[in-house]
């Protein structure tokens, strides 16, 4: 017979207590006009204390019209934060069980109509999906998270463990003081220590940053969950190079836009060292391998033989190099004032994100090596060291509950593994919190789904919204667990 295991709860208890996450057809509908409606309120991030505040601010009233159980409940208090960012903090029967966070953010990055099959702020419906910037990055996570707070009030749910749901309004911006997820101006200044009332550290925090992976990796049979527990670190660095403005008629050799284009074609020509096998990646790929076929599972299998092949393979795809490497974009280039002026300044900014095995220090020594110019100066705007890696082993609560999640979300994948994540996340402001950072979203992503974000036509099914909603549903009731989840039911 099956070990009747306590897993998260008996057996007793969960029948007792356990709201099943079904919902109407009424409930659907509504849900996913929800999230068009928030699409369609252009929450744009754009640098630096540039926000559209005019849409922040009706985003924040349209949460209280959409959501009006979850604003009107008596255990759960919702403050904003620097004006525009929510914080709710949804306080549980069991004052022992310490809290948790989700993670999401209202703004999203800019999105010129070229290129879009739809207007891009219009969350249209079109063959099942739900177009529009923010669909996957991140208000499909925004209004999940609240929509299923919110079904699963209507059905008189008391949550057992507190939580925090922290929704930030400038995750999308990278700036000194900027307070990124909102809550920081909540939980004080840099040290992020909650202030006295707030409860004590939350114990697991759960983020964007990864997804179910459906078609990343050439001869991986079938789509797996990838739960980020690390991210890589960021080096936004301008470089700049002045020269004496003067008439263009008698030019120099060289002006200040050819010397700076030069220097950063050398960057983009001398990729950072790879580094694979000193990250989670060879992790990640261990526990995939017997999902591979043939011959890949005995390469997967014997990365002690095999991994010099693997590590060339990884650089030919854009996304899987991501994984092995720093990776260089040269994202902005400003000069010139006129056509028939020597240009006096050239700014170029490039974007480095730093592999787990190297530090910010590390990778700006290696681009002054590549540039090998005096006359580029190195401005750094922004810098974050990788993020160290969460606990995933069996008694990793945070990490097992998504496990089991998923699981009963999305019985059709029977792998999850631990990855990292490529960009970067709100969560980074949160390793004085605690070490259980996890970054997953609950959805299905294939590689042309990974262009929009960022990018064009950016869009959810509608399938998958509701199936997020659902697994949110499921995450905050499993929560409620006062024991460790058990990781492997065992077999027949
Ligand atoms: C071995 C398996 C293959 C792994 C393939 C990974 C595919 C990509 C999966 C997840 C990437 C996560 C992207 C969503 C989160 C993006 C969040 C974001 O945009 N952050 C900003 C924040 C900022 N302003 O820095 C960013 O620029 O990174
Ligand atoms: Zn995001
Ligand atoms: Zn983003």
């Amino acid at each position: 017979t099956v070990p009747r295991s306590k897993g998260l709860r008996d057996a007793e208890h969960q029948r007792a207590s356990r709201i099943p996450s079904q919902f109407s057809q009424e409930e659907r509908v509504a849900m996913k006009e929800s999230l068009k409606g928030a699409i369609q309120i252009p929450t744009v991030s754009f640098n630096p204390g540039e926000f559209n505040t005019t849409a922040l601010a009706e985003f924040g009233e349209y949460m209280h019209k959409v959501f009006p159980t979850v604003f009107r409940t008596s255990f759960i208090q919702h403050e904003v934060v620097g004006e525009y960012s929510h914080l709710f903090t949804v306080q549980g029967s069991d004052p022992s069980l310490q809290p948790y966070m989700l993670l999401a953010h209202i703004d999203v990055v800019p999105a010129p109509d070229q290129g879009w099959e739809v207007p891009p702020f219009s969350g249209l419906e079109r063959d099942g999906f739900i177009y529009g910037r923010g669909t996957l990055d991140n208000k499909n996570s925004v209004m999940a998270i609240l929509q299923a707070l919110e079904l699963l009030l209507i059905r008189n749910y008391i949550p057992r463990r507190s939580f925090f749901i922290a929704l930030g309004h400038d995750e999308e911006i990278v700036a000194p003081g900027s307070i990124s997820a909102g809550v920081r101006g909540t939980w004080g200044s840099e040290d992020l220590s909650p202030p006295p009332g707030k409860g004590c550290p939350a114990r697991l925090h759960v983020d964007e940053g990864s997804f179910i992976l459906d078609g990343f990796i050439p001869s991986l049979k079938k789509p797996f969950a990838m739960v980020s527990v690390s991210e890589k670190g960021s080096l936004d660095l301008m470089m700049e190079v002045n020269m004496t403005p003067g008439h263009s008629s008698a030019p120099p050799k060289e002006t200040s836009i050819g010397i700076l284009a030069a220097a950063v074609s050398r960057l983009e020509q001398t990729p950072m060292p790879n580094m694979f096998g000193s990250g989670p990646l060879k992790m990640t790929l261990q526990q995939l391998a017997n999902e591979f076929s043939f011959p890949a599972n005995v390469i997967f299998n014997n990365l002690w033989l095999f991994w010099p092949l693997v590590s060339r393979l990884m650089e030919r795809d854009d996304i899987t190099n991501a994984l092995v490497r720093t990776t260089t974009a040269v994202t902005m280039f400003n000069a010139g004032i006129k056509v028939n002026v020597i240009p006096p300044v050239a700014q170029a900014t490039v974007n480095f994100r730093i592999h787990p095995a190297q530090t910010v220090q590390e990778v700006l020594k290696l681009a002054k090596d590549i540039v090998v110019d005096d006359r580029v100066q190195f401005h750094v705007l922004e810098a974050f060291e990788p993020l160290p890696v969460s606990p995933f082993d069996d008694q990793a609560l945070g990490y097992q509950l998504i496990r089991q999640t998923i699981q009963s979300v999305f019985p059709e994948i029977n792998i999850v593994a631990p990855g990292i994540c490529i960009a970067q996340t709100d969560s980074r402001h949160y390793t004085n919190l605690t070490t259980g950072i996890y970054r997953f979203n609950p959805l299905y992503l294939q590689p042309q789904d990974f262009s929009g974000i960022h990018g064009i036509n950016e869009r959810i099914s509608v399938q998958a919204f509701e199936t997020q909603v659902k697994f949110l549903f499921e995450f905050i009731q499993n929560a409620d667990t006062e024991q460790r989840p058990v990781s492997h039911l065992h077999e027949l």
